[in-house]
């Protein structure tokens, strides 16, 4: 009740729109067409950045000669070819390499997560799995993204393989993100545990994942060039399906061909950042004070050729398509969505305000103000591509709905124990943001969702949410502000409406970061 008094000036001051509030049902059927949208159109922006397609896009064989053309270069193969990977998106980039270049593969070794393939099969998706009697090994580990015995044992079977490589050889390597948890190889003493609970304790206190990965290359034996060392002299060819915003190829999977630029003062400069120097185990010391005497030189690097065949670009350029088809003006606000969650669930909650006022712009200060601040707020994320006047123009000029579409990868600081996920914490927060105030006379939708299917330790990929969200929530005894506070935006969404704003796709053999999508209907 509180809400529709709230409203009224509102919708007294908007004379650009016919305001046809609707009865409740209407209103939900509304809602429900949104909803139904929204899972459409995240399932096909899944659907363009399948591994297959993207490595068809990448790689041609001549059958005849067997000259391979990796984008502009040519390899010669005459069974001479090996391939190894990690990822999450590495089984299906190993299933097209082996559809392809088969007949000339001699072994490969593979690293991808647990249950990958038994969800693959459950799941039909038969392109994505590799032949009965591949020669192609395949170990499965990194629960929870997370570095393990299976990982371990998977990168020491890789490294073997690389270091029995000869001139002769050519070694394709398949990497996607996950590729640092899937590929752990710690310099000794450093313990797989000791390198564990110190990425774990980076990644909880907010470090970027540059940061965590230049620690993780100068405590590993295979990341930061390491791999490419290991191949020299073969010829080495990467393949990256990139999950890192502006697709920078020493970061992606820690960067196990691309030599590194980083020293000791680097990685001490991070360690303190994050409180964590002064408890260091005195072997990460050992590790790093040998770091400088034993770089991973550049000179290292120069048999490899390193290619991005994929990134989140890719996914939001076909959201876009999706989005035009389904009936939406789409935009793409930016692919480098980052910075801290609570930051960046303002922008989305002030972008939609902005947006539902702006036929009262002329008339009332307010909004102006909230421009204003949504202008300012951009400034301080420093999204380096976004096209933030680009999209306000494209609602101004809207006849009908609009769909803004982004990607990335907030960063979220634990605080609680509670179990969630970037994603579902994100959604939750804008939720919470877009409920703080009645908006204009428009439908809102806004929802976040991990391309690789799972969202920080859940089985959710994301969630989507409505302003209406936190009235809800709390007719149904839950609070929003409570579940936020300890990071439990998981069990929030499980409990909320039983479950039904969660996003389940399972694993989808892909990983390009996170996709946010803002819809916005006028009523
Ligand atoms: N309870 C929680 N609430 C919110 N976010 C969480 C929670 N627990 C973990 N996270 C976040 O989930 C992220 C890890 O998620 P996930 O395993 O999906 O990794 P990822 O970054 O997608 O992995 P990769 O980049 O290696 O593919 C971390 O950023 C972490 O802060
Ligand atoms: O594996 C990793 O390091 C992250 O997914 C970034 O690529």
């Amino acid at each position: 009740m509180a809400t529709a008094l709230q409203v009224l000036p509102c919708m007294a001051r908007a004379p650009l729109r016919p305001l046809l509030w609707g009865r409740p049902g209407a209103r939900l059927a509304s809602g429900m067409a949104l909803a139904e949208h929204a899972r459409k159109l995240f399932e096909s922006t899944i659907a363009a950045v399948l591994p297959g397609p993207m490595m068809h896009r990448a790689l041609s064989l001549d059958p005849g000669s067997g000259q391979l053309k990796v984008r502009d270069r040519s390899f010669q193969l005459r069974q001479n070819l090996y391939l190894v990977g990690f990822g999450k998106a590495v089984l299906g980039m190993a299933a097209a390499a082996e559809e392809l270049l088969g007949k000339h593969l001699v072994q490969g070794v593979i690293s991808v997560p647990k249950g990958i393939r038994a969800t693959m099969e459950y799941t039909g998706k038969q392109e994505m799995l590799l032949k009965s009697h591949s020669c192609v090994q395949v170990f499965e580990g990194a629960e929870d993204n997370l570095p393990d015995h299976d990982a371990l044992r998977a990168a020491l079977a890789i490294r073997q393989l690389a270091e029995g490589l000869t001139a002769d050889d050519l070694l394709l390597v398949l990497i996607s993100g996950g590729g640092s948890a899937l590929l752990p190889a710690p310099i000794p003493p450093v313990t797989l545990e000791e390198k564990q609970t110190l990425t774990k304790l980076l990644a909880a206190r907010g470090a970027t994942i540059q940061e965590l990965n230049t620690i993780r290359k100068a405590l590993s034996q295979l990341k930061g060039g390491g791999l490419a060392q290991a191949a020299y002299p073969a010829q080495v060819i990467s393949l990256i399906l990139s999950d890192v915003v502006g697709d920078p190829v020493d970061v992606i999977a820690s960067g196990p061909t691309v030599a590194s630029v980083h020293n000791v003062q680097d990685c001490l400069h991070i360690l303190n950042r994050y409180g964590l120097r002064a408890a260091l185990p005195r072997s990460v010391k050992t590790v790093l004070a040998q770091a400088d005497s034993d770089p991973h030189g550049p000179h290292t690097c120069g048999h490899v050729l390193n290619v991005i065949i994929g990134s989140n670009a890719l996914a939001l350029a076909e959201a876009q398509k999706q989005a035009e088809a389904l009936g939406y003006r789409a935009i793409v606000l930016s692919t480098a969505m980052q910075g801290n969650v609570k930051s960046v669930a303002q922008f989305y909650g002030l972008l939609a305000r902005v947006a539902g006022a702006h036929p009262t712009l002329p008339s009332t200060g307010t909004p102006v103000e909230e421009g204003e601040q949504l202008h300012e707020l951009a400034a301080e994320l420093q999204l380096p591509d976004l096209q933030l006047k680009e999209a306000l123009k494209v609602v101004a000029g809207a006849e009908g709905p609009v769909c803004l579409l982004a990607g990335g990868e907030p960063t979220v600081q634990l605080q609680g124990s509670g179990k969630g996920g970037r994603n579902q914490e994100l959604a939750l927060r804008v939720a919470a943001e877009l409920g703080r105030r009645p908006l204009g006379p428009i439908d809102v939708l806004f929802l976040s969702g991990g391309t690789d299917g799972r969202d920080g330790p859940t089985e959710a990929a994301g969630a989507w949410v409505m302003p209406e969200l936190a009235n809800q929530a709390t007719a149904e005894g839950l609070d929003v502000a409570t579940f936020l506070a300890h990071n439990d935006s998981h069990t929030f969404f499980h409990r909320f409406q039983g479950g039904a704003h969660l996003l389940y796709t399972g694993l989808t053999g892909t990983n390009v970061m996170d996709v946010h999508f803002l819809f916005l209907k006028p009523r």
